[in-house]
């Protein structure tokens, strides 16, 4: 196996991981990351993470069917802190176009990819994402991250012109999505007896959305090495479109691996939720796995509160027994971003 890498991780992240993979290259020690937790992992079967159909909350459908819907929905996010969504009236076509032209997008040629190549420490753009503290597990994978949500956000530099129809789907996904978590955060909103727009509200007008385009390559120790490590989100919660399992859920110190499922968007909450609900709603710690044989795509859609926009508990969900543990917050995204480098969570840093 690899010995002490010397190389510093800079110059180890300026070549991407589909590059050693064709070069037939071992991972480095930098990349190694996994300790023989194997005997944790739970291919779980397709029924566990709870499948939640958004078609049943709309109002031609009988109150006591929506009230169901409603009460699984609160017990998923409460106990999982995700659910599958089906039922999102985004045709199952239409998401395999997406699957499809970002698997084309990576498979692309080195030189047309580092077009969008992103400056190491920046964000935006293809590569890999900013090196990580000292000592800090680097992930097998290489991504696109591109903000999409306000218009005006945009860094259209970063912006793939190949494949030609990229552009095109992106927006077209955007113009989906937006109208998804509208019903997403009016459901969860319902389903906790509240004001059915008051998460919406707290997003603000300027909700922005992020999209990373995750491209895992097969990897040689998938033993030994991780596709994405450990986290919970920082956005308020995530949507991901997948083409192939990997991606696992922590749950009572238990990892479940999501089924794959074409037609679903798992709906992922994440960090600023877990505020917004005062708890109730869980960020749960996720991670990806590399295969040996196999590649894989997910496209994660970061749902996140407007800049500069102060968030915090709903008042309905402070009371006697539960009082409030968060206080209000602003771009927690920033501080979130702190402590992932470190391979640490923030959440604490928003408690009372
Ligand atoms: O690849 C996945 O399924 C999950 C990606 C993820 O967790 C992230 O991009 O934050
Ligand atoms: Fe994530």
């Amino acid at each position: 196996m690899t010995g002490v890498s010397v190389v510093p991780v800079e110059v180890l992240l300026a070549k991407r991981v589909q590059e050693m993979v064709l070069d037939g290259e071992e991972p480095p020690a930098p990349y190694l990351s996994r300790d023989g937790d194997e005997a944790q992992d739970i291919s779980s079967p397709s029924s566990i993470i709870p499948i939640i159909d958004l078609s049943l909350f709309s109002s031609s459908i009988p109150h006591n069917k929506q009230e169901e819907e409603l009460q699984k929905l609160r017990s998923a996010l409460s106990s999982w802190g995700c659910f599958q969504a089906i039922g999102h009236g985004i045709s199952t076509m239409f998401l395999d176009k997406i699957r499809q032209v970002s698997r084309e997008y990576f498979e692309q040629p080195m030189e047309e990819k580092k077009k969008q190549a992103k400056e190491i420490e920046g964000f935006d753009g293809y590569g890999a994402d900013p090196p990580p503290e000292q000592g800090q597990p680097l992930d097998w994978s290489d991504r696109l991250f591109l903000e999409v949500y306000p218009e005006d956000l945009r860094k259209p530099k970063f912006w793939p012109q190949n494949p030609k129809s990229f552009r095109e789907i992106l927006e077209d996904y955007t113009s989906k999505i937006i109208p998804l978590t509208e019903r997403v955060s009016k459901a969860m909103a319902k389903s906790l007896n509240l004001e059915e727009n008051c998460f919406l509200n707290q997003f603000g007008e300027r909700a922005m959305l992020h999209a990373r385009f995750n491209y895992y390559s097969r990897c040689p120790r998938p033993d030994l090495v991780l596709g994405l490590k450990p986290h919970a989100d920082g956005s308020g919660y995530t949507l991901i479109l997948q083409d192939d399992i990997g991606l696992q859920v922590l749950k009572d110190e238990q990892w479940f691996t999501v089924p794959m499922i074409s037609e679903a968007i798992l709906v992922l909450m994440a960090d600023q939720m877990e505020i917004m609900t005062n708890g109730v709603f869980k960020s749960p710690v996720h991670r990806v796995l590399t295969h040996s044989q196999r590649e894989r795509i997910s496209v994660a859609v970061f749902y996140t509160p407007e800049k500069n926009k102060e968030i915090g508990p709903e008042n309905g969900l402070i009371n006697e027994e539960r009082p409030r543990i968060f206080k209000n917050v602003k771009d927690y995204a920033d501080v979130h971003w702190k402590y992932y480098n470190q391979g640490l969570r923030a959440l604490h840093t928003a408690h009372v």
